[in-house]
C-alpha cells in the first residue's frame, strides 16, 4: 500500500493541508507536521470523529424534518386568518436501510467526500478565526470588541458551516430516502387517492352512463321508432331501461303510423309541444292532458291511466310499446299497396321510405322480394321470405303416401370421363347390345336417357356424357345420378377432365366405377391408368379401396358385362328403392319444342309412376300427358322409378332440372303453372324496373345506354348459350340487358313485355305466333328471327355500335395562302388565296394560322372562283375566300381547311 503523508491526502481532499492536519489532530490522531503519514488507522479515526460530529455516524437511526410555513388569508370582510402550515417528517433510516443500503453503498463514498469537504472548510474558518483572534491580541484595548465580534462571528461561521454540512448530509440522505420514501408513499397515497376517486368517478360513471344511455335512448326513439320498438322486444334489458326513460321517450314509442313521422319537422315540433304540455300537466293541467293526449287520437292507453289517476311518473312503468313489429312474409314481388297492407300502414308511408332510399315508386309497382324486405325492415317489422300464398305449398297437402311400400329401382348411372376416352362409344356399345329392343332402327335420337336390361336387372343410362350435363343438373338441384361410371383409356391414363370427373363425383358423394377403356389396343397399360388413379385418390377394390376397376373395350365389348355387374354391385349396396302406387315425380332431363308436336319433355320418374292421361305439373309448365313413349319410340302406358320416358301435352317447354309432379287435380296444376309463371314474369319485371331506374341514373351519369333484348328459343341449351353470348357483349358504354329468355316461339306477353321494357325480341330457331306478330306491329316492337347463333351475335353486336355515340375525328384537306386582301363594303375583307395543298370546299372548317400559330377557327363563310361561287377548289388554283365573323385577314396568313368527320365506333 502506497503511503501518503498530510499534505498529500488534503490534496486528494481538494483542503488546505494544516486544515486537514488540524481535523486529524483533534480526531485525536498525534500528527506533528502535514508531512507526516497519515495511516489508515488515522483516517479511520478522523471519519469516526466527523460522522459523530456530524451526527451520521450509527446511532442516527432517524432524520426528523420539520417545515413550517405561516401565511395569512385575508377575508371578504377584511380580517385576516393567520394560517400555520408544519409538515413534520420523519424518516426511520433502519426502516429505510435495507431498501437504500445498496444506494447508500454507492453513494456513500460521495457523502462521505462532501462531509469532508464541509469539515474542512469549517476547520478553515475556525482556524481562520483563530488568526483573527491572535491578530486581535496583538491589537489595542479598543479593537477587543471587535475582535470579540469577529470571534463570534468565526464561532457563529464554524457553527453555521457544521449545521450546514449536517443539513447537507441530512438532505443527501433524505433524497436518498426520499427517493424511495415518495416511492412508497406515492404507492399509499396513490391508493387511497384512487379508492376515494374510484368510488367517486365510479359513481360519476354510473350517472354519466345513465346520462348517457338515456340520451342516446332518447335520440334513437327519436329518430327510428319502430326499431326502437322493435329491440324492446327482443331484448328485455332494453325494456328496463325504456321504463326509466324519460316520459317523452316511451311516448315516442307509438304506433308505427305515428313512428314513420319521426325524422320529420313536423314531429320535433310535436314534442316540443308535447313536453310543453306535459309541463303544464305538471302543474296539475288534467285538462291539458287530455288535450295533449287528444290532439294525437292513438294516445289511447296512456291516456285511460292518466283518467285512473295516476299521476305519471318517470320511475313507473311504462305501457308496452304500441308499435308491433311483425313478421311480414314477403312474395317474390308484391306491389306498394299490397306490401303497405300487410304492414298496416299506409301506401304513401311504403313510397315514402322507398323515396329516402333513392327509388320513386308508385302504389302500384311490383317490387322485388330484396327491395321489400328492405322497406320492411327500415318500416321495423322483420321480414321473412313468403311461402305463404305460394299454392306449391298445396302440393304437400292432402297426400300421405308413406304407407306405401318401397320396392327396389334400377340405378341412373352417367358416364363422365376425358375427352376421346370412350365415353360415346361405350354408352352407344351398351345401348347397341343391351336396350330393350335391340335394334339401332329403334333409338331415337332425343330422348337423354335409356334403360338396359342385363342379367342382373334394369339399368337406366343418361345419355348426356361428361361432366358437364351432370354438374349442370346438379346445380339446378337435381340430383339424379346413383353410380359414375369413370371412362379413362388406358392409352392415355388420367387426364384434365378425368381428374375434374373425379372430383365432381366425389363432391356428390356418388359411388364410382372405373372402366379402363381401350385395352384391345397394344398400346394399353391399364397397371399404368391403376397407377394414376390411385395418385388421385381414387383405390381399386383390390388395393383395399372401394372401387371397383373393370378393364374393358368399347370397341369390341370385352369386359362391358363385368363393368355392368360391378354397376349393379355398387347399386345393390346403395339399396336404391322408391314408392310404385303413387302419382309419380321426376326430374326433366331435357325438353324442346317440337315444331309438330309443341313443347316434349325427357322424364325420368324417380319415385311413383307415370301414366297416360297424368296431370302433371313441370316447373313453370303443365299438362296433362298426350302421348308418353320410352327411348325406343315405343308408346308407354305406365312408367314406374327410373325409367326415362318422353312426354307430350306440356303447356310450355320446361327446364331441365325441372321438377315434375303428378298433380291429381288439373285445376290445381293450372293454377300453380300460372302462379309460378306469373312470378316468373313479375320477378323479371320487377329487376328490370329497378335495372331500368338504375341505368337511369347511369344514363344521366356516363351516357350508358341499355339494349334491352327478350330472347326466345327452340331449346334450352341455345338459349342459355345464346344469352351468355349476348350478354357478353356488353360494354362500358352499351350494356346488354337480357329483360327475359324462355324456350318457346315468340307468345303475345313476350311483345307485351317487350313494348313495356322497350326491348327488341331475339328468336333463335323460333317464330311469333299470329296474335304476337299482330301486337308487335302494333306496339312497333322489334323482332329478329335466326337460325344460326353467330348471325344473332353479329347483328345485336351492329345494332350496339349504332347505339355508340359516334366518335369525332378532324380531317385536314387542304392548305390554303393567302396573297391579296381586298376590302370590299358591305362584305368585309376578301383574301385572295391560293390553294397550295388538298382542296378547299364550300362547307369546309378553316384554322386561321398567322406565323404558325392558330388564331382563328371557324367556317368559311364564301368561296369564290373569279366572281363565280365554287363548290370545291383544288391545289394549284387560286381562289377568293370569306370567313364567317372574322375580318382579322392579312396577307401571308394561311388557312388549314378541314372538316369533322362523324365515325360510327364498332365494338
Ligand atoms: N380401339 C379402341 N378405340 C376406342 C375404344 N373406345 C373408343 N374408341 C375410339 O376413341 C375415339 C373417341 O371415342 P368417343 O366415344 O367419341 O370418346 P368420347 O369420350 O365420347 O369423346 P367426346 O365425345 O369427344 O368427349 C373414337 O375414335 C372411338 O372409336 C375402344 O375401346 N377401343
Amino acid at each position: 500500500m502506497t503511503k501518503i503523508t498530510v499534505s498529500q491526502f488534503a490534496r486528494d481532499l481538494n483542503m488546505p493541508a494544516d486544515t486537514l492536519l488540524e481535523q486529524l489532530r483533534s480526531a485525536g490522531v498525534e500528527l506533528n507536521s502535514v508531512d507526516d503519514i497519515v495511516t489508515p488507522a488515522a483516517k479511520k479515526k478522523l471519519l469516526d470523529k466527523l460522522q459523530s460530529s456530524h451526527g451520521t455516524g450509527s446511532a442516527a437511526k432517524k432524520i426528523t424534518l420539520t417545515r413550517r410555513k405561516t401565511s395569512e388569508i385575508r377575508q371578504a370582510d377584511g380580517s385576516r386568518v393567520q394560517v400555520e402550515v408544519r409538515k413534520r417528517r420523519s424518516i426511520s433510516l433502519d426502516a429505510q436501510k435495507s431498501a437504500i443500503e445498496q444506494r447508500k453503498a454507492e453513494d456513500l463514498a460521495a457523502m462521505k467526500k462532501a462531509a469532508e469537504e464541509e469539515a474542512a472548510r469549517a476547520a478553515q474558518a475556525a482556524k481562520a478565526a483563530a488568526e483573527a483572534k491572535l491578530a486581535e491580541e496583538k491589537a489595542q484595548q479598543e479593537a477587543k470588541a471587535r475582535a470579540e465580534a469577529e470571534r463570534k462571528a468565526a464561532a457563529e461561521a464554524k457553527a453555521k458551516a457544521e449545521e450546514r454540512a449536517a443539513q447537507q448530509q441530512a438532505q443527501a440522505t433524505e433524497a436518498q430516502a426520499q427517493k424511495s420514501a415518495a416511492a412508497a408513499k406515492k404507492v399509499a397515497d396513490e391508493q387511497a387517492r384512487q379508492e376515494a376517486a374510484e368510488q367517486a368517478a365510479e359513481e360519476a360513471r354510473e350517472a354519466a352512463r345513465r346520462k348517457a344511455e338515456e340520451e342516446a335512448q332518447a335520440i334513437s326513439a327519436m329518430l327510428n321508432r319502430p326499431r326502437k320498438a322493435m329491440r324492446a322486444e327482443a331484448a328485455p334489458e332494453e325494456k328496463v331501461q325504456t321504463k326509466k326513460a324519460p316520459k317523452k321517450e316511451s311516448k315516442s314509442s307509438t304506433p308505427s303510423r305515428r313512428g314513420d313521422r319521426a325524422d320529420s319537422g313536423f314531429t320535433d315540433g310535436a314534442r316540443g309541444r308535447r313536453s310543453a304540455v306535459a309541463e303544464e300537466r305538471r302543474g296539475g293541467g288534467a285538462a291539458a292532458a287530455e288535450q295533449e293526449d287528444g290532439w294525437r287520437a292513438a294516445g289511447g292507453r296512456g291516456r285511460n291511466r292518466n283518467r285512473g289517476g295516476r299521476q305519471r311518473q318517470q320511475q313507473q312503468p311504462r305501457p308496452e310499446p304500441e308499435f308491433i313489429s311483425r313478421e311480414i312474409h314477403v312474395p317474390e314481388t308484391i306491389t306498394v299497396a299490397d306490401l303497405a297492407h300487410k304492414m298496416s300502414v299506409k301506401a304513401s308511408e311504403v313510397i315514402k321510405r322507398m323515396m329516402m332510399l333513392g327509388q320513386m315508386v308508385t302504389i302500384n309497382q311490383v317490387l322485388d322480394q330484396e327491395t321489400a324486405m328492405i322497406v320492411v325492415e327500415e318500416l321495423g317489422h322483420k321480414a321473412v321470405v313468403a311461402k305463404l300464398d305460394d299454392p306449391e305449398t298445396f302440393l304437400e297437402e292432402g297426400f300421405d303416401f308413406s304407407d306405401v311400400p318401397l320396392v327396389p329401382r334400377a340405378p341412373v348411372v352417367t358416364v363422365m370421363g376425358h375427352v376421346d376416352h370412350g365415353k360415346t362409344s361405350l354408352l352407344d356399345y351398351i345401348r347397341r347390345s343391351k336396350t330393350a329392343v335391340g335394334e339401332a332402327g329403334g333409338i331415337t335420337q332425343h330422348i337423354g336417357a335409356y334403360r338396359v336390361k342385363t342379367e342382373g336387372g334394369w339399368m337406366t343410362f343418361l345419355d348426356t356424357p361428361g361432366h358437364e350435363a351432370f354438374t349442370a343438373m346438379r346445380a339446378r338441384g337435381a340430383e339424379v345420378t346413383d353410380v359414375v361410371i369413370l371412362v379413362v383409356a388406358s392409352d392415355d391414363g388420367v387426364m384434365p377432365q378425368t381428374r375434374e370427373a373425379i372430383s365432381h363425383a366425389k363432391a356428390a358423394n356418388v359411388p364410382m366405377v372405373v372402366a379402363i377403356n381401350k385395352i384391345d389396343k397394344p398400346e394399353a397399360n391399364p397397371e399404368r391408368v391403376k397407377q394414376e388413379l390411385v395418385a388421385e385418390g381414387v383405390i381399386p377394390e383390390e388395393y383395399g379401396g372401394d372401387v371397383p376397376f373393370v378393364p374393358v373395350s368399347a370397341k369390341t365389348g370385352q369386359g362391358i358385362d363385368d363393368l355392368l355387374e360391378n354397376v349393379l354391385l355398387q347399386a345393390e349396396i346403395l339399396e336404391l328403392k322408391a314408392q310404385e302406387d303413387i302419382p309419380a315425380s321426376g326430374i326433366v332431363i331435357e325438353a324442346q319444342l317440337d315444331r309438330g308436336r309443341g313443347p316434349v319433355a325427357t322424364i325420368l320418374v324417380q319415385n311413383g309412376t307415370l301414366r297416360r292421361t297424368d296431370v302433371v305439373l313441370a316447373g313453370a309448365s303443365y299438362g296433362r300427358v298426350r302421348a308418353m313413349v320410352d327411348e325406343n319410340n315405343q308408346a308407354v302406358e305406365a312408367a314406374g322409378p327410373s325409367y326415362p320416358v318422353e312426354i307430350q301435352g306440356l303447356s310450355d317447354v320446361p327446364k331441365a332440372g325441372d321438377e315434375v309432379q303428378v298433380i291429381p287435380d288439373e285445376r290445381k296444376a293450372r293454377e300453380i303453372a300460372l302462379f309460378r309463371q306469373g312470378k316468373y314474369r313479375d320477378v323479371k319485371l320487377a329487376r328490370q324496373q329497378a335495372a331500368k331506374l338504375e341505368s337511369m341514373f347511369d344514363n344521366i351519369q356516363e351516357g350508358l345506354q341499355t339494349l334491352a333484348l327478350i330472347v326466345k328459343t327452340d331449346v334450352q341449351g341455345s338459349l342459355e348459350a345464346l344469352v351468355q353470348s349476348l350478354q357478353k357483349l356488353s360494354t362500358d358504354e352499351v350494356r346488354v340487358d337480357v329483360v327475359y329468355s324462355g324456350v318457346g316461339g315468340v307468345s303475345e306477353s313476350d311483345v307485351n313485355l317487350a313494348t313495356a321494357s322497350n326491348a327488341v325480341i331475339i328468336g333463335f330457331n323460333v317464330r311469333a305466333d299470329v296474335q304476337a306478330r299482330r301486337v308487335a306491329e302494333t306496339n312497333g316492337i322489334d323482332m329478329h328471327f335466326y337460325n344460326v347463333i353467330y348471325d344473332a351475335i353479329d347483328e345485336v353486336k351492329a345494332a350496339m355500335s349504332g347505339m355508340l355515340a359516334p366518335e369525332k375525328r378532324e380531317d385536314v384537306i387542304g392548305m390554303v395562302e393567302v396573297r391579296e386582301v381586298y376590302t370590299i363594303s358591305r362584305i368585309g375583307k376578301v383574301a385572295g388565296c391560293m390553294v397550295t395543298e388538298g382542296v378547299v370546299r364550300r362547307d369546309s372548317s378553316i384554322r386561321q394560322l398567322r406565323n404558325n400559330v392558330v388564331i382563328w377557327t371557324g367556317a368559311l363563310d364564301s368561296l369564290k372562283r373569279f366572281k363565280d361561287d365554287a363548290r370545291e377548289v383544288r391545289s394549284g388554283f387560286d381562289c377568293g375566300i370569306t370567313l364567317r365573323g372574322n375580318n382579322d385577314i392579312e396577307i401571308g396568313d394561311q388557312f388549314e381547311v378541314f372538316e369533322i368527320k362523324e365515325i360510327a365506333r364498332s365494338l
